[in-house]
């Protein structure tokens, strides 16, 4: 566990600016707009050899009547809960707020250190008129510009100084398990990340977009560490128009690119829409692991209709995404939460599977034994050999004479013998075909005569080798006899 430094201040400050400066990424949403970072933001950063988390606090509003105040400001005193050093924020050109006032003598009370910091100072001038920020009671601030990146070491000289060493914890020798949580707006994204998480580290509103930009968050489950992505809702194109969602959806769809897992929500309560398919599809197309969850299931009219016929008529609707598991949860009330994580390390499990080459290929010649091929103008389509070019998701190459002519459906039939025989059922897989022109032709053959072949092939390439180099050798010596 790495110390954690908490970045807290009135919107507009410069919060994100400096948040993204640590962690040297474009991760948090700046704007001008203020309270853009509704929500905690979570980040690696370094300094002189030291790693810690910081995190980016969520705009802290001053109107009492704003919704999304009270959430806050406990997210706020969690955040602080869990720094070991706290940084005060405040914004140069503005100057001191009343506000400014109360953040201060909250972040003293928690009896951590606190560096303040006023933002936005560029030019001399403005670095002489910054007497009123003693006001607040202080013995030292700094002046920086967390965009042009000035004054920012000398913070971070003094900030890490006093930081505690990270601690290595079990946890973070497993490997992660990223997930993105993906869906229309409203669906309960940040819900069920509450869930996921046992505290109210999101912000949850009934009003659609609520959540403006992905966040990380970690958890362990069962001795694994899970990364999440909560992500903003993916909307339709057409529909976009506010810059910041547009923002939010190359995040999401950035979010698949990097997960390995997508929770795919879907508002069972409302059914089953075009929208979500899209979404499904994009996983899809990502070929990341996935798992459908019908949330809101405590909404449902199980008399009505019940899981079967909702999962079936998924199954309907997006084919394509056969293997992703379906489960029925609550993400308020918590049903079947507690399962989520399972589901997904055995996705994971699955996903990053590695077969070895000989299993490989006596499944491909078996399924190619079995049932053969069509024609191709006349010829036999031929099937060399197999491998497992790479993982996440597990991906096979065959090499065979004519990698065109393998029919659509001779490709299903041959990722359905490979789903039975490994078995595969939870992940996305990839087969290709590659044109390989050779004499190891292993159809119909048994799997001694497929030793034998490979064999042979490895010796044929190490006599040619051994007689290239003789020449090479010889053409040497002639040479030197020669001179
Ligand atoms: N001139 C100047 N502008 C800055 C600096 N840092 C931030 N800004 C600007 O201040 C505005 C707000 O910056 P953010 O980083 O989004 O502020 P924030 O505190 O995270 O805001 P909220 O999301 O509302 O909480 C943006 O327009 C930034 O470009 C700085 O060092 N100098
Ligand atoms: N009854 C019921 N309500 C739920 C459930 N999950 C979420 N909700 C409610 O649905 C509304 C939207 O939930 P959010 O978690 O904010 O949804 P979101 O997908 O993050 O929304 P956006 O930020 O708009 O994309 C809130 O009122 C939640 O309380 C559920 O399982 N059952």
């Amino acid at each position: 566990m790495k110390p954690v430094v908490a970045l807290v201040g009135r919107p507009n400050v410069g919060k994100s600016t400096l948040f993204n400066r640590l962690i040297r990424d474009r991760q948090a949403l700046v704007d001008d707009m203020p309270g853009v970072t509704r929500d905690r933001h979570y980040g690696e950063a370094r300094w002189d050899d030291k790693a810690f988390t910081v995190i980016d606090t969520g705009g802290f509003l001053t109107e009492d009547d704003d919704y999304f105040a009270a959430q806050i400001r406990d997210q706020l005193a969690v955040a602080v809960a869990q720094a070991s050093a706290l940084v005060l924020i405040l914004d140069g050109r503005a100057g001191l707020s009343p506000f400014d006032h109360d953040l201060a003598a909250m972040l003293r009370k928690s009896g951590k250190p606190v560096f303040y910091v006023v933002n936005k100072i560029e030019n001399q001038r403005q670095l002489d008129d910054l007497g009123d920020f003693y006001d607040l009671g202080i013995e030292s601030f700094y002046p920086v510009s967390a965009e042009h990146g000035i004054g920012v070491a000398d913070l971070l000289d003094d900030l890490v100084a006093g930081l505690p060493d990270a601690v290595e914890s079990d946890m973070e020798d497993n490997e992660t398990v990223r997930i993105a949580i993906v869906g229309r707006p409203n669906v309960g994204k940040s819900s069920l990340a509450n869930q996921l998480f046992g505290s109210p580290r999101v912000v949850v509103n009934e009003k659609a977009g609520t959540t403006r930009d992905a966040i990380e968050l970690e958890v362990c489950h069962k001795g694994r560490r899970f990364v999440l992505v909560d992500t903003a809702g993916i909307r339709r194109k057409g529909k976009v128009t506010e810059k910041l969602e547009k923002f939010s959806i190359l995040k999401s769809l950035k979010s698949l690119e990097n997960c390995h897992v997508a929770l795919i929500l879907i508002d069972a309560a409302e059914g089953i829409t075009d929208q979500d398919i899209t979404i499904a599809g994009y996983a899809e197309k990502k070929g990341c692991g996935a798992v459908f969850l019908l949330n809101k299931w405590d909404r449902v009219d199980k008399q009505e209709k019940g899981e079967k016929a909702y999962i079936s008529e998924l199954r309907q609707m997006a084919k394509f995404l056969s293997y992703a598991p379906v489960m029925t949860v609550s993400a308020l009330t918590g049903q079947r939460c507690h399962r989520i994580l399972d589901m997904a390390a055995n996705v994971y499990e699955e996903y990053g599977f590695r077969i070895n080459t000989g299993t490989l290929n006596r499944i491909i010649a078996d399924a190619v034994q079995r049932e053969e091929p069509s024609l191709h103008k006349g010829r036999r389509l031929k099937f060399f050999y197999a491998t497992q070019v790479a993982t996440r998701p597990p991906c096979f190459v065959c090499f065979v004479n004519y990698p065109k002519a393998v029919h659509f459906s001779y490709e299903r039939y041959l990722v359905n013998q490979l789903r039975q025989m490994i078995p595969l059922n939870l992940t996305p897989i990839r087969l290709y075909f590659r044109e390989k022109t050779g004499r190891m032709d292993f159809s119909g053959k048994t799997r001694e005569n497929e030793r034998i072949a490979l064999k042979k092939e490895r010796i044929t390439t190490k006599r040619k080798k051994e007689r290239k180099e003789q020449s090479r050798r010889k053409r040497q010596r002639d040479g030197n006899t020669g001179g």
